[in-house]
């Protein structure tokens, strides 16, 4: 079973990453200590141990490139968060499975402002359907879903549901005439 993960997470490195060329090369992508770390945690937190579970959270995030999965997050199967850096996944987001995540990506609340005044447990964390890509720097908050097979563009900021087969696009710099720099 656990060495079943493993060589499951080393594919989807291969597939989804043209430029790791072979299954030694896989091993070393940044992100895979914080995932193969976040299933004991998350074991951990549902039993209540929650400072161990952030323990084991915290050298995830250390031996990847800040990769935060709260222990509390519920993520799916085949997750791959391309160059394993600065990605936080907030304690209750939900991810399907095969979601793909570049780097400098934000799962998390709107604000502790709102979400002091929530009933306690209730949901401050999006949904993320299955095979759902999201590009670098786009940021996802708050009690919303975001639907089967979506694309959120690099940058996106996503504040509602997003439909199943969407793609959310961030606005596009402008590119003018140089004139005095
Ligand atoms: C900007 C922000 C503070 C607004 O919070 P809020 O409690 O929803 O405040 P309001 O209800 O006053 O604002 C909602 C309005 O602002 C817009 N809005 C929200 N965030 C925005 C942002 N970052 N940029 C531009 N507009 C934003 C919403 O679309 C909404 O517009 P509408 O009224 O036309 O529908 C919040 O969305 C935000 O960005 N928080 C930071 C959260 C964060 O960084 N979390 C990371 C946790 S890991
Ligand atoms: C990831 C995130 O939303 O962080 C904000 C805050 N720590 C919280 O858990 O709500």
């Amino acid at each position: 079973m656990l060495f079943g993960t493993i060589r499951e997470d080393l594919r989807v490195v291969r597939e989804r990453d043209p430029a790791a060329r072979s299954t030694l090369e896989a091993l070393l992508a940044a992100h895979l200590p914080a995932i193969w770390l976040h299933r004991p945690a998350h074991r951990l937190y549902l039993r209540g141990l929650r400072v161990p579970a952030r323990l084991v959270t915290l050298i995830g995030r250390r031996c990847s490139g800040g990769v935060d999965i709260h222990p509390g997050a519920r993520i799916g199967r085949r997750l791959f968060v391309d160059h394993g850096c600065s990605v936080v996944i907030g304690e209750q987001a939900v991810l399907g499975d095969d979601v793909t995540i570049f780097q400098q990506v934000t799962i998390g609340a709107v604000g502790w402002w709102r979400d002091n005044r929530l009933p306690v447990g209730e949901r401050r964390h999006p949904i993320i359907g299955d095979r759902v890509v999201i590009g670098a720097g786009a940021t996802i908050l708050g009690r919303i879903e975001v639907g089967d097979d979506c694309v959120i563009g690099a940058h996106a900021l996503v504040l509602t549901d997003v439909p199943p087969k969407s793609v959310v696009r961030a606005p596009a710099s402008v590119t003018t005439a140089r004139t005095r720099i």
